[in-house]
């Protein structure tokens, strides 16, 4: 039965803004809270407000003001725990407040999916001291890769390559979360052929998966993605029981980013995102519903028949390469004039350096065409200081 009225998103970057826009073709009341003001999703949300996502206290304040009836994370930097206990009072959280707080943090699901669900992964170990860092790295050897626990977008994630290179790699993930960081995990480096993300949907119909996504990453962040990618049938019927499992773990009615590496006899998981994923960007030209379409359908209680890939598609992020406070995007008509092709323009009030700011989507009839026009459009765009807003 379709009712509920109201959804409140604890994040409102550009997932969320499309996120909140699939909402309101339903009629749904959206209300978009950051911690900081102008946010995207906020930009086309009802309501909006302005608090430290991390401290437990606003983040209740907030969902006791508007009683909302879904509560939708859209990041991993939030009071999860108290989301747990605000479920435990009758709020609804999506996808579960578990599932919220297990995956913001990496040694939650990486337990979970390692050592409760027997689920491939690299080697790891935990670290919350220098000391425990060194002794960590010796135990996984080098190359390894290095990332608190509490971060996204690559913020704070180095490869370190040596001994020598160990306070560095330390130093990096001390400063760069999304939180000031307490621990780090320390993976093996898997020398992967590939990398996917395959989008998997727990609905009413029951879970659905959406054709896998091929990405390229650069400094832990997406630098590029497409969908179809190439793997074989047995990759395939792999990476899904892989998706399965840990979705059903986590529970809840919702869309999952599954990230899986390929290798040439293995599958590893990686991680999973319990919300729309930054390279399934690419789904908003591909599919006939995109992947916030899915989220909303499936967090509402809504059918979904099937999901179909119209065509190959693409998708380039466009990143900034340093800080600044006012900034304009040049370029769009010529990007524009290329064919098939979109852009989402995030309109993010300051840039900062590797902060994604806009994307190009294109779609061809293959994917290798449909890189080369998101690259044409994308070459076309030019990030340029503003001294005059
Ligand atoms: N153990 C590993 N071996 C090799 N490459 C890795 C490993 N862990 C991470 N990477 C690379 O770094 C990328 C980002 O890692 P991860 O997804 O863990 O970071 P993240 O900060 O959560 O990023 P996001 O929030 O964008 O998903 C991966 O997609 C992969 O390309
Ligand atoms: N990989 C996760 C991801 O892409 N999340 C997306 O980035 C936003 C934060 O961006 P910001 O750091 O530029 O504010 C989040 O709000 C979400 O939309
Ligand atoms: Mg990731």
């Amino acid at each position: 039965m379709y009712y509920t009225e109201k959804i409140l998103l604890l994040g409102s970057g550009e997932l969320g803004k499309e996120v909140i826009i699939e909402a309101q073709r339903l009629g749904v009341e959206t209300i978009a809270v950051d911690r900081y003001a102008d946010a995207p999703a906020m930009q086309v949300a009802h309501r909006s407000y302005v608090i430290d996502m991390l401290d437990p206290a606003e983040v209740r304040r907030v969902i006791e003001a508007e009683q909302p009836d879904l509560i939708v994370p859209e990041i991993e930097a939030i009071a999860t725990a108290e989301l747990v206990k605000l479920e435990e009072e009758g709020y609804r959280v999506i996808p579960t407040a578990t599932a919220a707080r297990l995956t913001m943090d990496r040694e939650g699901i990486r337990r979970l999916a390692a050592e409760t669900l027997g689920l491939p992964t690299a080697k790891y170990r935990f670290a919350a001291s220098f000391e425990e860092f060194v002794t960590a790295t010796e135990a996984i050897g080098f190359p390894c890769v290095i990332k608190p626990i509490m971060s996204s977008s690559g913020k704070g994630q180095s490869v370190c390559r040596s001994a020598e290179d160990r306070e560095r790699c330390w130093k990096v993930a001390m400063e760069g979360g999304r939180v000031q960081a307490t621990k780090v995990i320390v993976e093996e480096f898997i020398s992967f052929d590939s990398e996917i993300t395959l989008l998997t949907v727990r609905s009413t119909n029951g879970t659905l998966f959406c054709a896998p996504i091929g990405h390229l990453q650069q400094d832990g962040d997406y630098i590029e993605s497409w969908q179809p990618h190439t793997m074989t049938e047995e990759q395939l019927e792999q990476a899904k029981q892989i998706a399965a499992t840990i979705t059903e773990a986590l529970g809840g009615f919702g869309l999952f980013g599954v990230e899986l590496f390929l290798s040439k006899d293995q599958v590893y998981f990686s991680e999973v995102s319990p919300r729309p994923h930054d390279t399934g960007l690419v789904t908003l030209v591909t599919q006939n519903l995109s992947e916030f379409a899915l989220h909303v359908r499936a967090i509402l209680g809504l059918p979904i028949p099937e999901i179909t890939l119209l065509s190959p598609g693409a998708s380039r992020p466009l990143k900034a390469k340093q800080a600044m406070d006012h900034y304009r995007i040049e370029g769009v008509a010529d990007a524009l004039a290329t064919s098939n092709t979109q852009l989402r323009i995030f309109r993010k009030p300051l840039a900062t350096a590797g902060r994604r700011l806009a994307v190009a989507l294109s779609t061809a009839d293959t994917v290798e065409q449909a890189r080369e026009l998101a690259r044409q459009a994308w070459e076309q765009l030019r990030l340029v200081a503003d001294e005059h807003e």
